[in-house]
């Protein structure tokens, strides 16, 4: 070979692979690069281990509230550490969904739905306004950004809190969102200290709803108002339907979910910690548009990721188990598209309450 054309080869395969790694594994929005693909706060040579504990954990999701209630919150925490860059690369900031709108980008979609959550609430610039199980910001931030209001987050995972400053700072938000970790069932805020509070899917990792409802009606003040976007079964979920059954395990396993909840049980949980439930509905019910469709189109690049991360974690720039992880999401993308077609599941079902005026925490 003439020194010209192994110059020539060189450079084609140095562009390729520039592509293959920048181009191809570009994040959703900037930031995330397949290439900076880490486990969080866990080291890399312990990544395979975490995942085998946490997938035999989350192996028979009900049966943990039977025996482990109480290691859900660590095994959650494990959990994120294993997706958060995942989820940031291949998706975004924004760990939820939003229904599709025609003609709107997801990232616009995402905002919309995010900014309903506070004009929910009605907050202003100077409330101070709690997001229970934040996860790297993306909704405080567009929260923030659209009322003025400040807004503390909270998440279990201090690999996120770590992400979130960042981004808040980026964005230019420091100054209106703060983020610490910790554990929402157990918060280290003062009684009646919130303007305001919402979850946003979140709330579903709780072994017990009652515990972490219970928890922010405390840190709420007398007329603070709540809204919660929880993942439940519908109404044409049967439990007596072995499809059924597999669609919601699949769900549970790669979600690190206890158990999911019905929709009967959340209005009636959030009276039984006192609050006055002012409106719920399924925000997924029809003219909104399948929150699902955008798991589907990401079918090609699912394939495309998971030769990346497969490629990624062989030459060693991956973790050893991030392709177990990303095996397992994409199994988790099945089982939500299916839970979406049957509308046996959604994602987002909104419940709107009020501590009453005449309860004072303190
Ligand atoms: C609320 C929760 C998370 C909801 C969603 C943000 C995530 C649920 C499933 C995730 C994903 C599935 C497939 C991944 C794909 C294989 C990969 O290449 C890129 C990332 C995914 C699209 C990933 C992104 C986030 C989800 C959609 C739960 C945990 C309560
Ligand atoms: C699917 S993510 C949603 C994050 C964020 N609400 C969003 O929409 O981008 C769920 C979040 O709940 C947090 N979480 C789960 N269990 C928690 C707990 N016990 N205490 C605090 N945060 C928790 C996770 O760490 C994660 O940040």
């Amino acid at each position: 070979m003439d020194s010209y054309t192994l110059f020539f080869t060189a450079s084609l395969i140095g562009v390729g692979l520039y592509w293959f790694l920048f181009v191809l594994g570009s994040a959703e929005q900037k930031g995330k690069h397949a290439v900076h693909l880490s486990s969080g706060s866990i080291s890399a040579e312990k990544v395979l281990d975490n995942y085998n504990q946490y997938s035999s954990f989350f192996r028979r999701p009900k049966e943990i509230l039977e025996t482990a209630e109480d290691k859900v919150p660590a095994f959650v925490d494990t959990f994120y550490n294993l997706v958060t860059d995942i989820y940031e690369w291949g998706w975004g900031q924004s760990f939820h969904f939003s229904p599709s709108i025609p003609g709107k980008s997801h990232r616009e979609a995402t905002r919309l739905h995010e900014e309903m959550v506070v004009d929910l609430l009605g907050s202003k610039p100077g409330d101070r306004v709690l997001d229970a199980g934040c996860g790297v910001g993306g909704p405080m931030r567009a929260i923030a950004a659209h009322s003025g209001a400040n807004v503390v987050g909270i998440t279990i995972n201090e690999y996120q809190v770590k992400r979130a400053r960042i981004h808040n700072k980026k964005a230019g938000l420091d100054g209106l969102c703060q983020v610490i970790t910790g554990n929402f069932l157990s918060m280290p805020f003062d009684n009646d200290s919130f303007d305001a509070a919402y979850s946003i899917e979140a709330t579903c990792h709780a072994p017990k709803l009652e515990e972490v409802y219970a928890e922010i009606f405390r840190v709420l003040e007398p007329g603070g108002m709540y809204v919660s976007y929880e993942w439940v079964t519908t109404e044409l979920y049967d439990n007596g339907d072995a499809d059924h059954v597999e669609i919601v395990q699949g769900i549970e396993r790669g979600d690190a979910l206890p158990g999911l909840r019905s929709y009967r049980d959340i209005a009636e949980i959030a009276r039984k910690v006192g609050f006055e439930v002012v409106k719920e509905k399924d925000l997924a019910k029809p003219p909104a548009k399948p929150w699902w469709s955008r798991l589907k189109m990401g079918k090609v690049a699912y394939w495309r990721n998971h030769i990346l991360v497969s490629v990624l974690s062989w030459i060693g720039i991956a973790p050893q188990g991030t392709v177990d992880v990303h095996e397992m999401l994409c199994k988790t993308a099945v089982y939500l598209t299916e839970g979406g077609e049957t509308e046996i599941f959604t994602p987002m079902y909104m419940i709107l309450c009020r501590k009453p005026e005449s309860v004072k925490s303190s």
